[in-house]
């Protein structure tokens, strides 16, 4: 019987549930059978030592199958919760029967039937239910394209085993459920939504050709969960060669990781590695140096006018850099060692001779040349004078090539890079090792390329989120450091470093292979507060989703006290809400943050304070800066102090437009004075 009614759709769950009931039952006995074996085994064991070696094996053996059973057990529990969510009837031209292919979070067999009941969606077949609505239809299978057509598409939400609505969907209805879903955000982390994968969404996700993808999204587009469905989509499509651990994920910070920690568990995937960018290249010059962080970096931008630092930082953000770093190793390259006549003891090696053998070593880096030409003229004396060179002859080889040779410390290294530029004001490092952060990623791309390093050979895809924040130089270190496939995402428009000319030009510069897909439907933001930050940083190709909620508000308060007082009471209206499950107010700086804090304490209110140091993100309510909320979202967003003086430049438009674009459903603006220009074209309460 073909299932149309909800009723016989209702049935049809009850069966399902019934399958996948029963295996939990036979997997569960089958844990239990290993946990019982282990236990006789170790009893074996302890009684019969000679036996050992093959006990152990096959103990081990044991606990690997129970703890597979385990992790299936896991997915099976989820699976029973909600078995599915869309289903599609498909009628292949080629073939007569239609099949009716209904679609979850993983393939479930009924083993006894041979039945596929669920498809995963990351299967092939599984990819027109986000691609085509009714009527003509196709799939690549591995086989080839298989055309037909669409009879059917229905949507389901099944919660707690439980069905709650279901849609026989069209383009319309299908934006319907997408409504339903964005309005009821309730978790507090970043969760899943392939329920609701959209068709631009879906070609990155399924995206295999590329080795290098860039995707350009505007701000609440889904980039970071594409980009996590994408690791499962890679996870699943290349389960015989790829595992989680072959994956690492470059994020902005720590509260961000965390925040997005429960997407590929939700997805039945084992969270994958991730670093900042910040681990990774003090590992890289083997923590070394104490680097400022960006987060430092952006916080001296914002509040000094040290015109210095700018110009040190917006030339080490240029393209122009790498070029001259590239330029200044290759006259590394030619001048850095200069032959001369090398006396040991009687015999004398010609400065032809040195210069030949140093030419010779062409394929080494140049520290590592260096460090062979003792070797070398060692051998040489042996050979052509049956010399054995003494330790004492050794030192004196040492010292002569060291004579030749500039010197070998990078840091001196990079420091005459720019005597060699000439200009020995844009490198400024500070005491005790202190070195800004860019100038971190400069003495790595210079130490990669005169002593050579080892790639991350075992990570054959790196994530790239907030692209937009990184320096060509950090592209050029990550591209000599990872030569696996590479995702990068990000929105321009949401940068860090106003001094930064990264746009998607130079970006494909950076990566000249590198495919570009770009996402401009805005999910997270109601439409009117997508419409109220398009006047912040207006951006063409942006389209907000018709999900209508109060507009912004901007609150022009005569005083401190009175800002304070408003502030205070929109945090009690929160409170007393039900409906809405955070609050964040995002501030400029960090002595903004302070001030926060005071205003709350006085008043009792508890509330999160997130940090450069935060590791971990909660909801409830939350006082940070722009620059730590970057990714994030709340469903209230609080942006206080928007007065002239203290939003006026770039920088400080990004900011006010990254705090703006985390609200989901309400944006309340405060300030004191003139509002800054960014906004006083916007009425006011
Ligand atoms: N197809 C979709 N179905 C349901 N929700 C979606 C969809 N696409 C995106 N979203 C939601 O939109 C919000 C924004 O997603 P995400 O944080 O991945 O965007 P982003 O482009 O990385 O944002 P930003 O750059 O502004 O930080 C999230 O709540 C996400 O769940």
């Amino acid at each position: 019987m073909k299932i149309k009614t909800e009723k016989e759709e209702q049935n049809y769950l009850q069966q399902v549930k019934s399958v996948i009931c029963e295996k939990i039952r036979s997997i569960r006995q089958r844990v239990q059978k290993s946990v019982d074996d282990m236990a006789e085994h170790k009893e074996y064991l302890r009684e019969n030592k000679d036996e050992k070696a093959i006990l152990h094996q096959s103990l081990a053996y044991t606990a690997n199958s129970g703890e597979a059973s385990v992790v299936l057990l896991k997915q099976l529990n989820r699976l029973y919760q909600s078995p599915y969510f869309g289903r599609i009837d498909f009628k292949p031209n080629a073939k007569e029967n239609e099949m009716t292919v209904y679609i979850g979070i993983c393939n479930f067999i009924d083993e006894e039937n041979k039945e596929n009941l669920v498809f995963d969606w990351r299967a092939p077949i599984s990819s027109m239910f986000y691609d085509f609505e009714k009527g003509a239809a196709f799939y690549e299978a591995p086989s080839g394209v298989v055309a037909g057509s669409i009879h059917l598409k229905r949507q389901y939400k099944i919660r707690n085993g439980e069905m709650e609505f279901m849609l026989d969907t069209s383009a319309h209805i299908y934006d319907e459920l997408l409504q339903k879903e964005l309005s009821l955000k309730a978790d507090e982390k970043m969760k899943s939504i392939i329920a609701t994968i959209q068709k631009d969404q879906n070609a990155i996700i399924r995206n295999e050709n590329s080795n290098i993808l860039i995707i350009q999204g505007v701000a609440g587009s889904g980039k970071t969960s594409i980009a996590l469905h994408r690791v499962a989509f890679m996870l699943y499509r290349f389960r015989d060669t790829l595992s989680s651990s072959n994956i690492l994920i470059l994020s902005p910070n720590k509260v961000f990781s965390d925040y997005i920690s429960n997407v590929l568990p939700e997805l039945g995937e084992e969270n994958i590695p991730e670093k900042t960018i910040m681990e990774l290249i003090n590992d890289f010059l083997e923590h070394q140096y104490a680097v400022q962080s960006l987060f430092e970096q952006v916080s001296l931008l914002l509040n000094a006018a040290n015109s210095s630092f700018s110009e040190r930082v917006s030339f080490k953000s240029s393209e122009a850099f790498v070029r001259k770093m590239n330029e200044y190793i290759s006259y590394l390259n030619t001048n850095y060692f200069l032959a001369a006549d090398i006396k040991i003891g009687r015999f004398v090696i010609p400065k032809e001779i040195v210069d030949k053998e140093y030419q010779s070593l062409f394929r080494l880096s140049l520290l590592k040349r260096i460090k062979e030409m003792e070797n070398r003229l060692a051998q040489h004396l042996l050979f052509k004078h049956r010399y054995e060179v003494s330790s004492k002859d050794k030192t004196e080889l040492k010292k002569a090539i060291n004579n030749m040779s500039g010197s070998k410390n990078i840091k001196i290294l990079y420091k005459d890079f720019f005597v060699w530029l000439g200009r020995k004001d844009l490198f400024k490092p500070g005491n005790n090792k202190n070195i800004e952060y860019l100038d971190a990623f400069g003495m790595a791309y210079l130490k990669m390329n005169l002593d050579g390093y080892n790639t991350y050979r075992h990570v054959k895809h790196l994530i790239v989120d907030e692209m937009q924040d990184y320096s060509p130089v950090q592209f050029a270190v990550i591209k000599k450091l990872f030569n696996g496939k590479i995702t990068l995402l990000g929105d321009i428009n949401q940068s860090l470093n106003p001094q930064s000319k990264i746009n998607l030009d130079s970006l494909q510069r950076s990566f000249p292979q590198a495919q570009l897909m770009t996402l401009n439907k805005s999910y997270r933001s109601t439409f009117e507060i997508i419409n109220f930050t398009q006047r912040i940083a207006f951006n063409e190709d942006i389209i907000p989703i018709e999900r209508h909620g109060t507009s912004p508000v901007v609150y022009k308060e005569k005083d401190k006290a009175s800002e304070t007082d408003r502030i205070i009471s929109l945090i009690f209206k929160f409170l007393k809400n039900k409906v809405l499950h955070s609050l964040a107010i995002i501030c400029k700086t960090e002595d903004e943050m302070e001030d926060i804090k005071i205003m709350l304490e006085n008043v009792q209110v508890k509330a999160q304070y997130f940090s450069a140091q935060t590791t971990r993100f909660s909801d409830g309510i939350v006082v940070t800066t722009a620059q730590l909320a970057k990714g994030l979202e709340f469903d209230v967003v609080i942006v206080p102090f928007v007065n002239d003086t203290n939003y006026k430049n770039d920088i400080d438009r990004s900011m006010l437009y990254i705090a703006c674009t985390r609200a989901m459903q309400e944006l309340i603006l405060t300030h004191i004075g003139q509002p800054c220009n960014f906004i006083n074209s916007i009425v006011e309460e």
